[in-house]
Formats: C-alpha cells, structure tokens, sequence
C-alpha cells in the first residue's frame, strides 16, 4: 500500500500508459485519487482486486484504467465484462469507459433489462471489447448470440458488488461465474461489503488483492452535513418547507416505494417545483429521459427509490433528503453518498419518525457519528398547510386518473388478447377438421 507521505504520484507514475494518462487529463483528473492511487499497479500487475472506498472516490477509473491498459496490449472482442446492480449505472460506466477509451477506439455496449431486444442485437453486432450489464438472463442472452460467448472474457467486474448479491442475482451471478474461465482477472468494488462477497471472494478470486480507502465511512461523512428530522405531523409540508428553506439546490428526494415517489414528484409538481420521480416501475425509456432531464438540469429536484441510490454520478446534487428512512443502514451510506462526489461538500436530511428509532441508531452506530436535528420554524412550517394540502388532493386525483386509465388500457389488451386466442382456437379447429377429411 502505498502511504500518504510517499507524496503525490500521477497516473504515470503507476504505470497507466501516456495515451490514458491524456484521456485522465482531458477528464481533468489531475492526479489518482486515493483508491486509484492504491488499486491500479495491483491490477496492472495481473492481481485480482477487491477495492473498498467510500462514495464518490473515483473507483470506476479504478477498475476502468487497468482493464483499458490490458485491452490496449492485447486487443480483444469480449474483453471485460463489467456487472452492475442498476441499469442507470450500467450506462453511466459504459460512459466512462467511452469517455477513458475514446482515443483507443473502445467499443463498449450496454445490456440491461428493458431495451428492445432488437436494438440490444445492435449493440452486440458492433462487437463490443467491454459489455456493462445487469445480470438478470445475461448468459443465456449472451450464449444464444451467434457469435458471443462469455469463455472469452478476461476482465469481470461486480461494481456494487455487496448489492448485487443481495438482489436476485445470486443464482446469475453463479452461472456466469461457471461459464467464463477461472483465469480471468476479478475486480470487486464498492463502498461497502457483505458476507456474501466474502464467500463469492473465498469461492472466486485467486489471492486477491485487497484495497481498503476511508472505509469508516469519515470522509464522505466528513463533506456532508448530516441531520435528523423529525416531523411533528403533516410529513409533506415538512418536506416542501425544507425545499424552499433551501431553494437555490439540486436534491435527490429517497422515498421508499414507486408509488410514494410518483406521488410526492406530481404534489412538487403542482405546487410549481421542477420535480421528477425515478423508480422501477417506470419504463426504460422514461426512468432514462428522468434522469437525463436531471442531469442536464432541466430539473432540479430528483424523487427516486433505492434504484437511484447506488453509484450514480450526478456531480451538482447538493442536498440528499431522505423522505422515508432507509430500512438497511448500509443503503444510507449509499444514498447520501449521491452528494459530495469527488471531494465536494453537501448536505442530507434524514426524516425519522417515533417509530423509526431503531433504524436511525442503527446508522449513526454505523457512520460513528450523532446526527444533530435539522430545525424548522414551526409557524414558518404551518403556513404552508393550506397549499400543501390543496396540491395533494389534486394529486389524489391524479393518481386516480391514471390507474384508472391503466386498468382500461390493461382490460382492452386483455380483450384483444382473448380475441386472438378465440381467432388463433378457430383457425386450429379448422385445421384439424382439414387434416381429418
Ligand atoms: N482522479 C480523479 N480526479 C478527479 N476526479 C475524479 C478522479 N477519478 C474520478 N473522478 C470523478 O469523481 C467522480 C466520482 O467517481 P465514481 O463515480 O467512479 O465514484 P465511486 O467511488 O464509484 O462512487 P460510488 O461508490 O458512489 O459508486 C466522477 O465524476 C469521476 O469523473
């Protein structure tokens, strides 16, 4: 490891090859950060790599500037194979990684969950040297490619690798484990760790490496400022209030269900603030545009679940409220963490009501440290009961509107459908009587 008095060594210094060094600068990265610092002349020395560092820290040009010096000495279709728990991070690394290869020719694709089959067949008709994907049906999708298979990869990395192991991917991740060589390098990264990728370390790597940067959790911790708040009654007027206490700011807003978020981004919506919600149930095509519109700052508020929580990088986010607290303490290290990227500062707000204590010990036991209450002016608060309250009725019927436009469009599918099978039953009578006669 190296340490911190040994000065401050740049990408070349580690070993990165002049033609990634201009992509760093072009990127404006002056020098490694930390984890950069530690993990890249272990993973160009051949190393498989665990690395551990906190939010925002630069671990996918970690993992990214090894795997492109590899790929430039032996160039290769399939090279990496990079995994990720969201389809939003899977797009924002492939970005990276487009962004750090551009010179070299990097042909990178995304597949995840909710792209048209077709233009997924695109992707891989380009012959991609590095494939971001979430694991959900990857090998079978990939084995029945003509043309791809996954014994040719030689770099796998799990980004979030304790979450993608908490997902349903287990069971994917163990067959695409099976099915790439065991002499491939393995890089995990995230900023925290789970048994399970202890055991998937045990059972997978060979003699790894491993990288420990600011894993208490102090640094990001250090650059936000953290409060607890805890709302009398009327949870939504709390929350309108702090967003115009703190109008000027760009929020991530967590809320725990798709229809919460959907809800509190049309109430903001109609009390005229520019807000958008995030969430699973969104079609792809939208839960992009969402975050597009965000990121290019067409909207300043983001209402999202736990799919925005993890990795993504959106360097203006200065406020991280969370409407309902996180139900696992390690989500909260990940969800604030959208804030103070790359040494920024930033600010959380972490609403807590009496039934919730449990959990809010449980994370300041977690990042060792009391979080001090956020304060509001109550009178200030209660003047905006009246607003507030008119936007959520509207809201209510909103919602209403839209399930039950929903619910007609499913009856009239389900008709069609029922139509096509009467159709399809009539044609095979006939053709049995035919074949009969
Ligand atoms: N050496 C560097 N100098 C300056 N900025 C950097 C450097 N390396 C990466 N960055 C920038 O830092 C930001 C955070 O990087 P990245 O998304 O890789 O963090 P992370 O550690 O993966 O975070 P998370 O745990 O939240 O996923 C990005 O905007 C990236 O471009």
């Amino acid at each position: 490891m190296m340490a911190e008095d040994e000065g401050h060594p740049s990408f070349k210094d580690l070993g990165v090859v002049d033609v990634l060094c201009e992509a760093c600068e072009r990127l404006k990265w002056k020098e490694p950060s930390k984890i950069q610092k530690e993990s890249i002349p272990l993973a160009l020395e051949g190393k498989d790599v665990i690395g551990l560092a906190e939010t925002g820290s630069g671990k996918t040009g970690a993992f990214a500037l090894p795997i492109l010096q590899a790929l430039l000495e032996k160039p290769q279709r399939l090279f990496a194979l990079v995994l990720t728990p969201t389809r939003e991070l899977a797009y924002q690394i492939a970005e990276q990684f487009n962004a750090l290869g551009s010179t070299i020719g990097i042909k990178c694709a995304v597949i995840v969950g909710g792209i048209d089959m077709y233009d997924q067949a695109l992707m891989l008709a380009k012959k991609p040297h590095v494939i971001v994907a979430t694991p959900g049906r990857l090998v079978d999708h990939l084995e029945n490619t003509k043309g791809f298979s996954l014994r040719a990869v030689k770099y796998l990395v799990m980004d979030e690798a304790d979450r993608i192991l908490n997902m349903d991917f287990e069971q994917e991740v163990d067959k695409i484990l099976k099915v790439i060589p065991k002499e491939r390098r393995t890089f995990l990264f995230s900023a925290t760790m789970t048994k399970k990728v202890q055991k998937l370390q045990r059972a997978c790597l060979r003699d790894p490496a491993k990288v420990e940067v600011n894993t208490k959790y102090k640094t990001v911790d250090n650059l936000v400022q953290s409060y607890l708040f805890i709302p009398v009654k009327f949870k939504d007027v709390y929350l309108v209030h702090i967003l115009n206490e703190l109008a000027g700011n760009t929020f991530i807003i967590f809320s725990s269900t798709c229809n919460n978020t959907q809800r509190l981004a049309l109430m903001l919506r109609n009390l005229g603030l520019k807000a958008i919600p995030l969430h699973g149930q969104m079609s792809q095509e939208k839960r992009l545009g969402a975050l597009n519109k965000f990121k290019s700052k067409n909207s300043n508020i983001l209402i999202a679940t736990d799919v925005a929580s993890r990795g993504l990088d959106i360097p203006h986010v200065d406020v991280v409220i969370n409407f309902d607290i996180p139900s696992h303490s390690k989500d909260y290290i990940h969800r604030v963490g959208r804030t103070a990227r790359a040494g920024r500062a930033g600010k959380s707000i972490t609403f807590v009501t009496q039934y919730e204590v449990e959990l809010y010990k449980r994370i300041e036991e977690l990042i060792n440290k009391q979080l001090p209450l956020y304060a509001t002016v109550e009178e200030e608060v209660m003047q905006l009961v009246e607003r507030v309250g008119e936007a959520q009725r509207f809201t209510k019927l909103e919602m209403k509107d839209a399930e039950e436009k929903k619910t007609a469009a499913r009856k009239k599918r389900r008709g069609q459908e029922d139509e096509d099978t009467e159709e399809a039953s009539g044609i095979r009578k006939k053709f049995k009587k035919k074949r009969k006669n």
